[in-house]
């Protein structure tokens, strides 16, 4: 579970990336936060992938205030996450096989796995039969599948990602976000930024909205 008590975050320079926020994301489920540039979206995103830590209040991941992580428990965090981007952020130079087992190979996993799980995850992306060609030879749909799937190699039981469709057309950006739905499904947590709102609100998940970093709307349509 991620439970934000009475965050804020404040950049140098006095900026104010959030304020006061309190909320709660269980197990297993799917939130998109929203709101304008600058509302504070990746802000969000990095305080819980621990790219940034708060100046007040507490983040809490399974009860454990991520400021207070020591080393090890900080790298156990970031072995349970998998982190996407707007900008996929692929080696260009390594063929998608490589990229998606680079995880991995750093958490030394043994070829013959490494074999497996790149195969197994690039199946569920659609790109099974795209193993050997290089990120650039692939549309940018499919560059943030790749993206997805090497988040997904080592078996996160969280996913987050901010802006993942912010550089593909609406049809691209609809299957994607239906991917994570589908991870969500399979009882992963995911967390994802964006600021389309009409393809948010088609996925008919949890939203929080956020506003000059305040949480102003956290909006259920299943319970609506
Ligand atoms: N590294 C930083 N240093 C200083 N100020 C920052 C930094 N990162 C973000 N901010 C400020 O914090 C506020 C929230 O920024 P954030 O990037 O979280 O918003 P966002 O909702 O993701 O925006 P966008 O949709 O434009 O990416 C903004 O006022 C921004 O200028």
């Amino acid at each position: 579970m991620i439970e934000f008590e009475g965050v804020y975050k404040r950049y140098q320079g006095g900026l104010t990336g959030l304020a006061d926020l309190n909320f709660a994301i269980q197990r297993g489920e799917m939130v998109f936060v929203t709101g304008h540039s600058g509302a504070g979206k990746s802000t969000l995103i990095k305080l819980i992938g621990l790219l940034e830590r708060a100046s007040r209040g507490q983040v809490r991941i399974d009860g454990k205030d991520l400021n207070q992580l020591r080393r090890p428990d900080a790298q156990a965090h970031r072995r349970r996450l998998g982190m996407v981007f707007q900008d996929y952020r692929l080696l260009n130079q390594q063929p998608v096989f490589d990229n998606v087992a680079l995880p991995l190979r750093i958490a030394g996993w043994q070829p013959a796995e490494i074999d497996k799980r790149v195969r197994a995850v690039l199946d569920l992306v659609g790109l099974g039969n795209r193993t050997a060609d290089f990120p650039l030879m692939l549309s940018g749909g499919e560059q943030q599948r790749v993206g997805i799937a090497r988040a997904l190699a080592p078996r996160p039981s969280l996913i987050i990602a901010d802006e993942p469709t912010g550089n593909l057309d609406p049809k691209l950006a609809t299957d994607v976000m239906q991917l994570f739905v589908s991870l969500m499904q399979a009882g992963i947590t995911v967390v994802v930024a964006s600021h389309d709102l009409h393809l948010i609100q088609r996925m008919k998940k949890r939203v929080l909205v956020l506003d000059k970093g305040r949480l102003i709307d956290d909006f259920r349509p299943e319970a609506a």
